[in-house]
């Protein structure tokens, strides 16, 4: 099933008289079960292409759809619905409440969304080789077990469509395994997940690589 359709996609930005097309006419869907990479080199458009699928950033032109609905050109109020129903996101930053532990951040968002149980966290955490940070802020986490915290984050909502950037950055290859097997567990219970990385480990277990350069698919 499709899970989310974007077509045409355009996002300018200016600084000054410069303008910079971050995303000059991207096309691209997402399948429920399906694994998706995302790769391309600093700059070329992989954050904005993300916050505009989720509807976090209003694209120039184009239009996203989510589960049949359209996302784009809809007040944010209605944009905040549809994520919060439908997506989990790991982002560069910002995916954790700081004066919240690990556990307390996973609980929050099952609570906002309805989704999980509370006797799911430990198995949750354990998946990510989180186990023994449950009680642990955000503060004290390296950079890579943050990152972790967060997919565990945008994981126990259980969500239809997972956006993920750069989640196995900073980590070693034991750790990695881990996250990319959590990852396809989830694609393989119905989510579609699309993930940017710089990992030749994860882009090699994906079933789809898909490369962007100034702004422009290459390769998918
Ligand atoms: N708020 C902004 N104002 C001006 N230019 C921006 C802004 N955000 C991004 N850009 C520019 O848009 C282009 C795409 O940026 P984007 O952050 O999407 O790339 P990226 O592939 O995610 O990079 P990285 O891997 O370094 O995070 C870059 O040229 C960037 O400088």
């Amino acid at each position: 099933m499709r899970a989310l359709e974007a077509t045409e996609l355009y996002r300018f930005y200016h600084a000054g008289d410069d303008e910079v097309v971050a995303l000059r006419g991207v096309a691209l869907t997402l399948d429920t079960g399906e694994f998706t990479a995302l790769r391309g080199p600093s700059g070329s458009g992989k954050s904005t292409l993300l916050a505009c699928l989720a509807g976090l950033d209003e694209p120039d032109g184009g239009v996203v759809s989510v589960l049949g609905e359209r996302m784009t050109r809809r007040p944010e109020p209605e944009r905040a619905r549809l994520r919060a129903r439908h997506f989990g996101m790991l982002m560069q930053s910002g995916n954790l409440f700081e004066h919240l532990t690990v556990r307390a951040n996973v609980r929050l968002q099952m609570e906002i969304s309805g989704h999980g149980r509370p006797d799911e966290i430990d198995g949750l955490l354990d998946s990510l080789g989180l186990g023994g940070l449950a009680g642990v802020l955000p503060a004290h986490l390296s950079g890579g077990e943050a990152a972790r915290a967060g997919l565990a984050v945008a994981l126990a909502a259980k969500p239809s469509i997972l956006l993920c950037d750069e989640p196995t950055a900073e980590v070693d290859a034991g750790t990695e395994q881990l996250v990319i097997d959590r990852l396809i567990e989830n694609c393989r219970s119905g989510a579609a997940v699309l993930v940017v990385t710089h990992s030749r480990p994860l882009a090699a277990r994906a079933d789809r690589v898909i490369d962007i350069r100034d702004g422009g698919i290459v390769h998918g």
